[in-house]
């Protein structure tokens, strides 16, 4: 299966739950556009203990730490969602990372959410609980049901929030495939960790 990870907004903890789902089912691993560093396929490379995930190469890593519309802009290339073809694999699972949320631009008509839509890929939402992120979380549904983009399911990562998990849930209908705790240290112990669980859920 393919899977694109989309967020709430960014530093959500794509990354993280991409490495996890990625330990899950030894899939590979997509990051097609890195604004900043440093890159997100290092950090998945650095936290996998399978030897099966391939990591592809980015098709744009941009410099500046910012939208990627504007990070392209700095770098003189334009982004076009039509020139993002999936990368051909031997392996039958494939984990796409998005940059930042849904309608993150990535120029000045398209938004990252228009590649899994073009691709027809599921996306897995991450979400946090801090307080204001009902709204966010429910105003990202509310575009991905709007868009009809299939979605397999929600993440919520960070400190628990049960009231506003049972809320989102209840109003999205989406299944909840896992819950990642606020941890001390990531390494790759607590990677397995999740990625266990995980695999039961999917
Ligand atoms: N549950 C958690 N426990 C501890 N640290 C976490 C947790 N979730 C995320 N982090 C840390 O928070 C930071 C941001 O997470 P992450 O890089 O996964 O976000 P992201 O959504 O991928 O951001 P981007 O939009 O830049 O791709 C990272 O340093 C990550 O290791
Ligand atoms: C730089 C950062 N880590 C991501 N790569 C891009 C985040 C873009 C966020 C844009 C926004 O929603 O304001
Ligand atoms: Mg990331």
């Amino acid at each position: 299966m393919n899977y694109f990870i989309t967020a709430i907004g960014t530093d959500s903890g794509k990354t993280l739950f991409s490495t996890i789902l990625c330990e899950a089912l030894e899939a590979d691993y997509w990051k097609p556009i890195q604004a900043g560093f440093p890159r997100d396929t290092d950090f998945v490379a650095a936290h996998l203990s399978n030897l099966v995930t391939d990591l592809i190469p980015e098709k744009y890593v941009l410099n500046t730490p910012a939208s990627p519309h504007y990070a392209a802009e700095i770098d003189n290339v334009e982004l076009r969602a039509e020139d993002f073809d999936l990368p051909k694999t031997n392996n039958p699972n494939l984990v796409v990372e998005g940059a930042g949320g849904a309608l993150v631009p990535i120029n000045n008509s398209e938004f990252v959410i228009d590649l899994p839509k073009q691709w027809d890929m599921p996306v897995i939402l991450v979400a946090n609980l801090y307080l204001g992120s009902i709204n966010h979380t429910l105003l990202t549904v509310s575009e991905l049901k709007r868009r009809n983009i299939k979605v397999k399911g929600i993440v919520f990562n960070g400190p628990s929030n049960p009231s506003s998990e049972s809320i989102i849930l209840h109003h999205s209908g989406y299944q909840c495939l896992l819950r990642i705790k606020q941890e001390k240290e990531i390494n790759k112990e607590v990677v397995r960790k999740y990625a266990s669980e995980l695999k039961n859920n999917l």
